[in-house]
Parts: structure tokens; C-alpha cells; sequence
């Protein structure tokens, strides 16, 4: 790293002996970036030079600049990233050159073979790579075949991280350019797999690990992240990881890909990006006798300790980035997701993907599939087996739109829409308590215990699954699903592909070819009859990277209902008619990032009408100004 190096570019910091690194004599000729001193020495002494960044601001050493427009208004460093602004003398930031055998160490700078004749000269590389020159393009192509030699979905897992590590925008463009093929192996459900063995794939630190230890020090923590500008915060506590349960610290995957995918998908760089893991324990008792476990080897702190460890850091946070910093929670447990969204979605610019994400693309999903089976969301039933937060945060955005609809009452229209959880239907007699969050969907009704009784009594025309068990939709469930409806909609969303409540094949081959059907994890398309019916991806990722981007672009400052009702609605316009004549209810990946744009657009344009947008003026199109502000991982050119 260039923060081992201990110099700035001024390179007279009184270690000497800089050398190729970061000498001063090269200043303006080399990839100059901010980068990381030792903090003990900033605290201790003075070995950090307190380089002033306007000296460099107007040196420029790469001939095609990001112009990024939301990288934020202060300075840039010389690559387009934007520059650590904060008060130096409390952060250890300098300025130094990464060139020569660091350079190519360096996954944000490294080109590989890529770096022309000209840039191993001018960089000191001229001996460190063989003699030929491979343009990028023919890297992708390269690389996707390295990819595809591994059979196992976890090595090819791993074959993308050790290239994340090595080269970012490589790994960036060949995310974007096989999209479909690669989404599930840096994200679900590959992802899932890698969390459970996150112990023995562990190899370089990609995000901060926030645990009880460092609690009273959490703002020293944040300073250690070598990026200054953070616009997005994906932090998850790893108690709920997808349908997998409580994986602890291991839960830091999470994080890792769905902020991979804010950058492919998204177009939010990837140095404003911050993976965190809030580490309060684990109550996995697998993890706590594995003596190899990476986290906290205490079972989980609950109550104060708990929410005074989440205040310090959601306060640290502000502090550090801003208020216009988006914290997405990410697969917390209910019991405390909820309430965290609660807590903090008056004060931070907070959204929970678990919650409002997955209703946001299921609301979108369902108001396409509305062109395959006709009516309005009025006239459909809705049954949810499963009532955390997937499943209660869905059936509110559901009845929010009716009710914005057709001006009807909140209370009467969710009185239409039955949840089921481990106990069987929420119904008001229930004598045990319900949890606040399942409270609205206690209805009149006699107890019932099974989901095929409750399916058989309320005739939904849609059945979602939000579980997190497998194998809950069964054959009696789908057959009785295809006997009320003509094109019964299910939807089986719980991750990964073992939580899934029924399979795509199961749900065609038991309706008969009738099933309107998508799922949370991907399933291959599947022939019955001769027709060959292809499985909508009901995932949150359609939603977040778009959502995000229109927040970040707007600098709106807080996440409201109203946003996420816009970017459902975004979602669903892009469904085509050649989608639906292959029963299709979301669009391919293939257009995402398009998708993304335009979600984008239609997010910041209802921030900017409630108030909530602070960046002005407001740019004239928005979807020209999403597609100018994505990032795009072409190799730059250094002079
Ligand atoms: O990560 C995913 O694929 C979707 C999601 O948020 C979850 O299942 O928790
Ligand atoms: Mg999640």
C-alpha cells in the first residue's frame, strides 16, 4: 500500500529514501492520490506533512477524468476520485504517488497488462510486466473464460474477490458486461455461501468491522477507512443473513456484494462506497465453538448495549461523512430492524433494503404481472407466509399504493391483504402476543394453522412467500393456488436458492403452466409442454443501486414512502412487451444499468417535489443527469 510508504509527495517528511515511491521529484508525473499515514505517527509526531490539496488540484495526470458530477464539490485528486477535505490535523491523510511496483499493487490504479509502452515508462513499470500490451476489452475476455473453468459456484466466487483485489476496474467491467451470468456468483445466492465460510475465504480487509471493543471509538475507527468521500453505508449487525440465520461476523459478505453491485448496477463509485460490520456477538453456537470463528466469540449484546453501540456509530457516521450519507441496514433481525429504521429515519438519510427495497421491487413486479392478469392491485387478495420485514414492510407499500389509488382508508384496504406466520394465519383472537410490526394485519378470522387451510379460506389471488424456510409452497399449496385462479401470481422470495419456498419447476409443473411466478434467488428458465417459461428475479437489487443513486444525485436528505412508491413505479415501465409475452413480470438484468438511470430519475424528481432535495438547481433531465453521474470502469489514461 502507499500508506506503508510513510511520505508525501513533498517528500521531505524526514524518513528519506522515498525513492520510485513517492518522490517529489516526480510531482505532476505521477498518479498522485490522497493516501493513508500511519495514525500513530500523525498522533504522535509529525511524519505527516500536511500537504495542502490545492497544490495538486490543478495537476492532473490522467487524460480522462471522471466527470462525475455528484463526486461532491470539493476538491478532486488527480484520478477524478474526490480528495479527503477533512480538518488534517485530527485525520492522517497526506498526499502520495503510487507508481511502479505499488502501482500495479494497487487494485483502484492497476491496469495490468493494459498499461501502454508510454505509461510503463513514464511510471516505473518498464520490467515489472512482460512486453505485451492487452487492451481491456481482450482482458474481459480473458477473464470471463478464467471464470468459467470453475465448476463450483464458490471458486468462481472467490476468482472474482481475488480480482476485485487486484484490478477494480477490470472487475467492474466484466460485472457489467456478463451481468446476468455473474450476478449470482458476487451475489445471491452465491454470496450466502460465501458468508458461511467467510472464515476460511477471509484474505484482505474489504470493509470495517465495528465490534463492542471499539465502542467509545467508533469515530477513530472510521478515520482508518482510507476513503474520505463516502456516499453510501451498507452495514448489517449479521444477525438475519438472507434466509441463513445468524452468521455473525461472517455476515460482512453482505455488505461486500450489495455495494458491489450500488457500482455495477448503481454506477456510485466505488472509493464512495463503505462496507460496515457491526459486530455485537453471535448467538450461533456452530460459530461460538469453532475456534477458527473470525468475530466476537459473546453471545449477542441486546438492550442498551446494543442500541448505545448503534447510537455511537449512527452519530459517529453523521459526524464523519455528512448528513447526506445513505446508511442502508441490511439484513438485521426484526426485532431490531424495525426499530432502527423507526429510530433513525427522521435524523439520517437511512433505508432498509430488507424492509422497504424488497417492497419497493415486489410492488413493482406485482403492478407489471397486472397486465398479465388484469384488474387493479384493488381487486386482488394478497396472502404472505412469513411476517417480518420482507413480508409486513411488502404488505404496506402494497396497501399505500391502493390507497393512493383509489382514496381509500388505510385500515379497510389492508383488511384485503392476510399474513401468515410460524403460528398460522395473524388473526385478531390470537391469544399470545403479536409483535408490533404484525399488529396491523390481525384481522377478523378464526384461528387457522396451516397455509394450505389459510390459502383455502381466503382465496388470495397472490401468494408471497417471506419466510426464510424452504419447501413451504407445496405441491397442495401450488395445486390449490391453480384451482382458485386462473393465473395464480406466487412469488417465492426467501434467499438463498435452499430457502426458496418452492423452485420455479415445482411452481410451473404444479400449476399446470399457470403460475405467474418469481423468485427471490435466480432459477433457470424451465419447459413444460413444449412452452418455455422463464422466472422473474423478485430481488431488491433491481431496487437499491437505482434508489440509491437518486438519493445520492439529489442530495436528498431523508427517505420517504413517497420515494419508494416512484421507484416501484420506475421499475415496473421498463418491463416491455417482449417481457411479458414470455410471462416475464421484471425486465433481464442485461438493461439494469439503464433501469437504474431511470429509477434514479424518477426517485430524485420526487425528492425535488417534497422538499427533500437538497442539491439546486435541479438539473432539467434527470435521466441524462443519472447516466452522466454512473461511473464507468474503462481504464483511464496516465500521462
Ligand atoms: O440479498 C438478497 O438477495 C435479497 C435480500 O436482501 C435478502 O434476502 O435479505
Ligand atoms: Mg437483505
Amino acid at each position: 500500500m502507499i500508506s506503508s510508504t510513510r511520505c508525501n509527495f513533498l517528500g521531505n517528511s524526514g524518513l528519506g529514501g522515498c525513492g520510485n515511491v513517492c518522490g517529489g521529484q516526480r510531482r505532476g508525473s505521477g498518479p498522485w492520490r490522497v493516501s493513508c499515514m500511519s495514525p500513530s505517527n500523525d498522533r504522535n509526531g509529525s511524519v505527516v506533512m500536511e500537504t495542502p490539496l490545492k497544490e495538486i488540484k490543478n495537476e492532473p495526470v490522467v487524460e480522462d477524468v471522471d466527470n462525475n458530477p455528484i463526486s461532491g464539490g470539493g476538491p478532486r485528486d488527480v484520478y477524478g476520485e474526490d480528495k479527503a477535505t477533512e480538518d488534517h490535523s485530527v485525520t492522517p491523510w497526506s498526499v502520495s504517488v503510487a507508481s511502479g511496483y505499488t502501482l500495479l499493487r494497487d487494485p483502484h490504479f492497476n491496469k495490468g497488462l493494459a498499461f501502454t509502452e508510454k505509461e510503463r515508462d513514464a511510471h516505473y513499470l518498464r520490467g515489472l510486466l512482460p512486453p505485451t500490451t492487452i487492451p481491456q476489452e481482450t482482458q474481459v475476455k480473458k477473464m470471463i473464460q478464467h471464470i468459467r473453468q470453475y465448476q463450483v459456484p464458490l471458486q468462481r466466487y472467490t476468482a472474482m474477490m481475488d480480482l476485485q483485489e487486484r484490478n477494480e476496474r477490470l472487475f467492474y467491467k466484466l460485472l457489467i458486461e456478463h451481468v446476468e451470468e455473474l450476478l449470482p456468483i458476487v451475489y445471491t445466492p452465491t454470496v450466502g455461501e460465501a458468508c458461511q465460510k467467510y472464515g476460511d475465504i477471509f484474505m484482505r480487509p474489504q470493509g470495517l468491522y465495528i465490534s463492542l471493543n471499539e465502542k467509545g471509538r467508533i469515530l477513530e475507527v472510521l478515520r482508518n477507512w482510507p476513503e474520505k468521500n463516502i456516499q453510501v453505508i451498507v452495514v448489517t449487525d449479521g444477525e438475519r443473513i438472507l434466509g441463513l440465520g445468524d452468521l455473525g461476523c461472517q455476515g460482512m459478505g453482505i455488505p461486500v456484494g450489495k455495494l458491489s453491485l450500488y457500482t455495477a448496477l448503481g454506477g456510485v463509485r466505488p472509493s464512495a462506497c463503505l462496507p460496515i460490520t457491526i459486530d455485537v456477538g453471535t448467538n450461533n453456537e456452530k460459530l461460538l465453538n469453532d475456534e477458527l470463528y473470525i468475530g466476537l466469540k459473546r453471545r449477542r449484546a441486546t438492550g442498551q448495549e446494543y442500541s448505545e453501540l448503534i447510537h455511537e456509530f449512527m452519530t459517529a457516521v453523521k459526524q464523519t461523512y455528512g448528513e447526506k450519507v445513505l446508511i442502508q441496514f441490511e439484513d438485521f433481525a426484526n426485532h431490531n430492524a424495525f426499530d432502527l429504521l423507526e429510530k433513525y429515519r427522521s435524523t439520517h438519510l437511512v433505508f432498509n433494503d430488507d424492509i422497504q427495497g424488497t417492497a419497493s421491487v415486489v410492488l413493482a413486479g406485482l403492478v407489471a404481472a397486472l397486465k398479465l392478469v388484469g384488474g387493479n392491485l384493488a381487486d386482488h387478495r394478497f396472502l404472505f407466509l412469513g411476517a417480518g420485514e420482507a413480508g409486513t414492510g411488502i404488505a404496506e407499500l402494497i396497501a399505500l399504493e391502493i390507497s393512493k389509488q383509489t382514496n381509500g382508508p388505510l385500515e379497510e384496504i389492508r383488511k384485503n391483504i392476510w399474513l401468515v406466520d410460524s403460528k398460522g394465519l395473524i388473526v385478531k383472537s390470537r391469544k399470545e402476543s403479536l409483535q408490533h410490526f404484525k399488529k396491523p394485519w390481525a384481522h377478523e378470522h378464526e384461528p387457522v394453522t396451516s397455509l394450505l387451510d389459510a390459502v383455502n379460506q381466503i382465496k388470495p389471488t397472490v401468494l408471497i412467500g417471506t419466510s426464510g424456510q424452504g419447501k413451504t409452497f407445496t405441491k397442495e399449496v401450488v395445486e390449490a393456488m391453480a384451482s382458485l385462479n386462473e393465473k395464480p401470481i406466487i412469488l417465492a422470495l426467501s434467499n438463498p436458492t435452499s430457502q426458496s419456498e418452492c423452485t420455479a419447476e415445482e411452481a410451473y409443473l404444479w400449476s399446470r403452466g399457470s403460475a405467474i411466478f418469481a423468485s427471490g434467488s435466480p432459477f433457470p428458465p424451465f419447459e413444460y409442454k413444449g412452452k418455455v417459461f422463464v422466472p422473474g428475479q423478485s430481488n431488491n437489487a433491481y431496487i437499491f443501486p437505482g434508489f440509491g443513486l437518486g438519493l445520492i444525485m439529489s442530495g436528498t436528505i431523508r427517505v420517504h414512502d413517497d420515494l419508494l412508491l416512484a421507484a416501484s413505479e420506475a421499475l415496473a415501465e421498463q418491463v416491455t412487451e417482449e417481457n411479458f409475452e414470455k410471462g416475464l413480470i421484471f425486465p433481464p438484468f442485461t438493461n439494469i444499468r439503464k433501469i437504474s438511470a431511470h429509477i434514479a430519475a424518477k426517485v430524485a424528481a420526487k425528492a425535488y417535489e417534497l422538499g427533500l432535495a437538497t442539491r439546486l438547481p435541479q438539473p432539467k433531465d434527470l435521466e441524462k443527469f443519472a447516466e452522466s453521474c454512473m461511473y464507468t470502469p474503462a481504464y483511464r489514461t496516465y500521462r
